[in-house]
Order: structure tokens, then C-alpha cells, then sequence
């Protein structure tokens, strides 16, 4: 019998994107984007893989939709790639790449699964970046543009969008460690290109609104509960910046109280370059928050000129030796710390509605007499929805949970290395799979709760 039921309607769901599924990279008249520019650059991925084909979604997607059905998911969350939309990134409308996501839209709704529609799932138009991507403020008011262009196609059927995908990692891990597209290791660009973000979000969301009656609009924000590495004073503070660094830059403009003044006052001269209204425009009401969370930050005092920061976090080997069991990523395995950021997101914010958008973890699956045992993952999923579960009835008002992933995929710079899917894919035939974790879902799913 279930013991932790979610509550009648909860939208259980898996999560995708579109460079990281759906290869076809030059086909029907899409444009190259930054990460089809950056993992063709030598050195940037791992063993040089690319998005050229990925899983091949753009013509196996009926399959796909097929097992998504089976596992009776009643939500779906992927991308829409804005250079298959718009190949030069503002100007002429490529029919063809909406002709995709139309008919995808079409399926999903036949096989009773909802539509959650991600608009920027980091695949800039090169042409964009030609023109300063993200660091140029004109990028946000193309990207408002793009967004109005696919709500009004998709708008009367597509009812849940995600204005961005983890803004952070966009700023950071693309414009500060350069480790994602489009390469550039720059604070000050990288703090001003999450001004950018966030302004295009501000303006994405009305233009949504207007094309997609009845909508609910949010984003989706990578966050992590952050817990210094000692009690010591100088770790306790550094967390703080953490959290200001990776949660609350994001989180208080969003909700309404600008930037916050401690991380205005950490960067300093790298602050960014704001215009009147640009804080009012980041704050319009959302319906929803979207939460990608994975792990806890474990955060030391670090004293290096280089890092204005001052902060660094606990190194995977570290967390290991003191007992934490890390997934393929090297990342600590904490359920706890879901329903430690539920709870803190609820107490300090107080969205209306969250959506976890992404969950999941990679581990090193392999593939014996056609079949996939993956218990790694049961117990991962099983422990964090425990902890969702927890987070629900302390009053979160949690509204459903998005698998990462649906599939194996391209996991950026780490190429097809890290297998994240409840599918397991073959990338030499390309055939998909289905884990062990997949059937255990189904019955979750089936259940709408944990049985033990
Ligand atoms: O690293 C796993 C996932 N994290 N969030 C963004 C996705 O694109 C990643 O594959
Ligand atoms: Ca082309």
C-alpha cells in the first residue's frame, strides 16, 4: 500500500533540452548556436563529442513520445531550440523548426502528457553571440522577441513555460569558469550577462502572457542549500556569499527586492550596469518557480586575491572521505537537502506555486544481456522524492517533479560520458533502452507515491 501519497493531480514528469537530445543540427533550415560552435572547438568536450547527432529526437521524437506514454508521465518538459526558430537569432521566422515543436506539441497532448515548454535551454543562435550574446544588452530584447514568436504559435496548447534554465550556469560556468559556451572567462562579463538574463525574462514573461491565454509562466533556477565546511566564522561568512553568489542573486531581483546589497557590495566595481525600470521589468509576477536541485554547496573560506569571492567549495574527494556517497558527477548524494531548500524557499520567499524541474543523477550504467540495472538511481529518486514528499507536508506548495532525464543525452562539456536517463540510450544504434528505474518510476507514477 502507499505510504507517501502526493497529492491527487501532482504532476510527476521528465525532464530534456534541446541540444542535448535532438541532434539534426543542420537541418530544415536550423542555425548553428553557440554550443554547436563550442563543441566543435577542439579541447572543449570531452573526447571531442558533439550535439551533431545526440539521440537523434529530431526524427525518432514519435518513439520517444511513445515511451513516454508507457511510463505514464503526465508532464513533459523540453526545450525549444531558438536557432531552429530563429536561425540568425532575430528577423526571419524558420516555418520548418516550428513545424517541429508544433507537432511534437500535437503528440504530447494525444498521449495525455502536458507540455512544459523551456525557452532557453543555452543554445544561442551564433549569430547572437556574433553580435555580443549575452553580455549585449540588445540580446535580451531579441530573446523577447523569440519568445513572442513561438507563443503565438504554440500559446492556444502549450499552457506551462520556462522563460530560462539555470541563469547561473549561463553567467558563471559559460562567461566566468568558460567551461560551457560560449568560453569566456570574464566576472564582470559574467555579472552582467546575469543582468541580461533576468531583464529578458522580465520581458519575455508579458509577451508570453499576451500570446498564451490562461499560461503559467515561470523559471527555473539552479539552487542549492549552501552549508559551510566548518562552524569556524570565516566558513560560516563564506557560505553566506555563497548563497548570495549562487541563490539569492537570482532569487531576491526576481522576487521583487533588486539585487541583494551584501553581493552589490562583495563585487564591487564588477556590479552590474543597470537601466531605470530594468529592476521593475525583472520583477513581474511569475506563477510558478521552477528548482533544479542536485546537491548541497559545501562552502570554505578562501583567501586568494584571485577570487573576489573569497569562497570555494569543498572539493568532491573531500566530501567523499568524510562518508558522503557522490553520483558519476562527483556530486554529493543529499536528499536532505531538497527538503532543506524547499523549506528555506518557502519560509524566505514564498513562491505560489514550485515546480522541480530537475532531479536526478548519473551513474556509471551498464548495459548486460539488454537490460539496465541502475539500483543507484531507484535509491536516489526513492530518497528524494521522500524528501519532496516531507517538504509538502510542511506546507511547500510543490506541484510536481521533472525526472532528469527522459534519456541519456549530451551532457555538455562532459559529451555523452554521464548517462542521466531513466532510458538508456546506444549511441551506437541509437536503439533507447529502458533502465530498471524507468519501470520503478512507472509504478511511483502508477501509485502517485512511495510504496515503502
Ligand atoms: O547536469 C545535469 C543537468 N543539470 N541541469 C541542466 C541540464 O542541461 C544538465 O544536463
Ligand atoms: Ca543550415
Amino acid at each position: 500500500m502507499v505510504e507517501r501519497r502526493f497529492p491527487d493531480g501532482f504532476l510527476w514528469g521528465t525532464a530534456t533540452a534541446a541540444y542535448q537530445i535532438e541532434g539534426a543540427v543542420d537541418e530544415d533550415g536550423r542555425g548553428p548556436s553557440i554550443w554547436d560552435t563550442f563543441s566543435h572547438t577542439p579541447g572543449k568536450t570531452f573526447e571531442g563529442h558533439t550535439g551533431d547527432v545526440a539521440c537523434d529526437h529530431y526524427h525518432r521524437w514519435p518513439e520517444d513520445v511513445h515511451l513516454m506514454q508507457q511510463l505514464g508521465a503526465p508532464a513533459y518538459r523540453f526545450s525549444i531550440a531558438w536557432p531552429r526558430i530563429l536561425p540568425q537569432g532575430t528577423g526571419q521566422v524558420n516555418q520548418r523548426g516550428l513545424d517541429f515543436y508544433d507537432r511534437l506539441v500535437d503528440a504530447l497532448l494525444q498521449a495525455e502528457i502536458t507540455p512544459f515548454v523551456t525557452l532557453y535551454h543555452w543554445d544561442l543562435p551564433q549569430a547572437l553571440q556574433d553580435r555580443g550574446g549575452w553580455a549585449a544588452r540588445e540580446t535580451a530584447e531579441a530573446f523577447a522577441a523569440y519568445a513572442d514568436v513561438v507563443a503565438r504559435r504554440l500559446g492556444d496548447r502549450v499552457k506551462h513555460w520556462i522563460t530560462h534554465n539555470e541563469p547561473w550556469v549561463v553567467a558563471f560556468v559559460g562567461h566566468f569558469l568558460g567551461v560551457h559556451a560560449p568560453g569566456i572567462q570574464d566576472a564582470r562579463i559574467a555579472i552582467q550577462v546575469s543582468h541580461h538574463l533576468l531583464l529578458s525574462h522580465g520581458h519575455a514573461v508579458p509577451a508570453i502572457r499576451a500570446a498564451s491565454p490562461d499560461a503559467q509562466v515561470g523559471i527555473t533556477l539552479n539552487l542549492s542549500p549552501v552549508r559551510p565546511a566548518t562552524e569556524a566564522e570565516e566558513d560560516r561568512l563564506a557560505a553566506q556569499r555563497y548563497d548570495g553568489f549562487l541563490n539569492r542573486w537570482f532569487l531576491d531581483p526576481l522576487f521583487g527586492r533588486g539585487y541583494p546589497q551584501d553581493m552589490l557590495a562583495t563585487y564591487g566595481e564588477l556590479a552590474p550596469t543597470a537601466q531605470t525600470g530594468d529592476l521593475d521589468a525583472i520583477a513581474v509576477p511569475i506563477d510558478f518557480l521552477g528548482v533544479n536541485y542536485y546537491t548541497p554547496a559545501f562552502v570554505r573560506y578562501d583567501a586568494s586575491v584571485l577570487n573576489p569571492l573569497k569562497a570555494i567549495l569543498v572539493p568532491p574527494e573531500e566530501l567523499q572521505a568524510a562518508g558522503y556517497e557522490l553520483t558519476e558527477m562527483g556530486w554529493a548524494i543529499v536528499p536532505d537537502g531538497l527538503y532543506e531548500l524547499l523549506i528555506r524557499l518557502q519560509r524566505d520567499f514564498a513562491p505560489s506555486t514550485i515546480y522541480i524541474t530537475e532531479n536526478g543523477a548519473a551513474f556509471a550504467d551498464q548495459l548486460e544481456d539488454g537490460a539496465v540495472r541502475d539500483p543507484k538511481r531507484i535509491a536516489f529518486l526513492h530518497d528524494h522524492f521522500a524528501a519532496a514528499h516531507r517538504a509538502l507536508q510542511d506546507g511547500v506548495p510543490l506541484r510536481g517533479y521533472f525526472v532528469w532525464s527522459l534519456m541519456d543525452n549530451f551532457e555538455w562539456a562532459h559529451g555523452y560520458s554521464k548517462r542521466f536517463g531513466l532510458i538508456y540510450i546506444d549511441y551506437e544504434t541509437l536503439e533507447r533502452i529502458p533502465k530498471e528505474s524507468y519501470a520503478w518510476y512507472s509504478e511511483v507514477i502508477r501509485a502517485n507515491g512511495l510504496v515503502q
